[in-house]
């Protein structure tokens, strides 16, 4: 049976994610993001499920770093879910000292926190559903967990539909071993990261390579290389899929002028930001296979 690790214990926002994208796999908790990448790269579980964006609080930092260090792992899908949340207690709780919760949650729920639970200290636990744990252990009063938490865990609701931002979503993404990328749909993400050479320019010249070819940056975030103070990695999500020639073209351009480029997956948009085909004639792939035909046919001297 097929495995899917996911960011786990039971009753996270990743576990509903894992669901979406394949019910009926055998679903394995991994207690916190690298290990669910550790799971993948061990061949424990054939794909891992991660958040890696938010809507509120932005990019899952460990997310971020799992997908440039050690062996590669590549984005096959990714699903974006609504993310609203259950505050639990031990039933019969009246006196909530401690609430605990994953520091993303605990960042979309600042201001109800603020209001609700003025005196409670705040803790940040690994995921929502091990805040839950701590609660069902007595370790803290309440926990910020996703509403589904309730069925898996002894405990009781003090708050339901908690949310400072009404529509905040968060996205996850499946991620498998490099070898087969998804077909392209006409609506796919392209998901990269660049270590830059560190001279003038440098980045306008990426963003200048995109731009070139009529294709759209949807998010790019940077983040340390770790290894100098000053020295950033770039990840980019583009439109479009590694197969269409412009993007392959703009990857290979990047390729050649940073000093590290990471494929992390082409796969199908969960939301489309873009018309289908809304790029550029110019960029087409038919456009491509027509200019590389003149090319060969001026070099062999049969064209000019
Ligand atoms: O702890 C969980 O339930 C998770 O799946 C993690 C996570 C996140 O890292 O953003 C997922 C969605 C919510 O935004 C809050 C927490």
């Amino acid at each position: 049976m097929t495995r899917i690790a996911y960011f786990g214990p039971t009753g996270t926002f990743s576990e509903q994610a894992a669901l979406a994208f394949a019910d009926g796999h055998e679903l394995v908790p991994a207690e916190t993001i690298p290990l669910v990448f550790a799971a993948v790269r061990a061949g424990e579980a054939e794909f891992g499920c991660v958040p890696v964006e938010n809507s509120v609080e932005g990019s899952v930092s460990a997310t971020m770093d799992a997908l440039a260090a050690d062996a590669p792992l590549v984005a096959v899908a990714e699903v974006v879910l609504p993310v609203r949340f259950s505050v639990l207690v031990r039933p019969g709780t009246t006196d909530v000292k401690t609430v605990a919760s994953h520091p993303h949650a605990l960042a979309q729920v600042r201001h109800w926190l603020d209001e609700n639970l003025p005196d409670a200290a705040v803790v940040a636990s690994t995921s929502t559903a091990a805040a839950a744990v701590g609660v069902a252990e007595g370790r803290f009063d309440a926990a910020v967990s996703a509403p589904v938490a309730v069925h898996h865990y002894p405990l009781a609701e003090l708050a339901t539909d908690v949310a400072d931002v009404r529509d905040a979503v968060t996205r996850f993404l499946l991620l498998h071993k490099p070898g087969v990328v998804p077909e392209p749909t006409g609506a796919d993400r392209t998901s990269v990261v660049a270590v830059a050479a560190d001279r003038p320019g440098e980045l306008a010249g990426i963003l200048t390579e995109l731009a070139l070819r009529s294709i759209n940056v949807s998010r790019i975030e940077s983040r340390p290389t770790k290894e100098r103070l000053g020295e950033y990695k770039f990840y980019l999500d583009i439109d479009g899929h590694i197969t269409q020639q412009r993007v392959g073209d703009a990857l290979a351009a990047l390729h050649r002028r940073c000093h590290d480029v990471r494929f992390l997956g082409s796969y199908p948009q969960a939301a489309p930001s873009v018309e289908r085909d809304a790029a550029d004639p110019d960029t087409s792939d038919d456009s491509y296979a027509a200019a590389a035909q003149w090319l060969a046919g001026v070099r062999e001297g049969t064209r000019a």
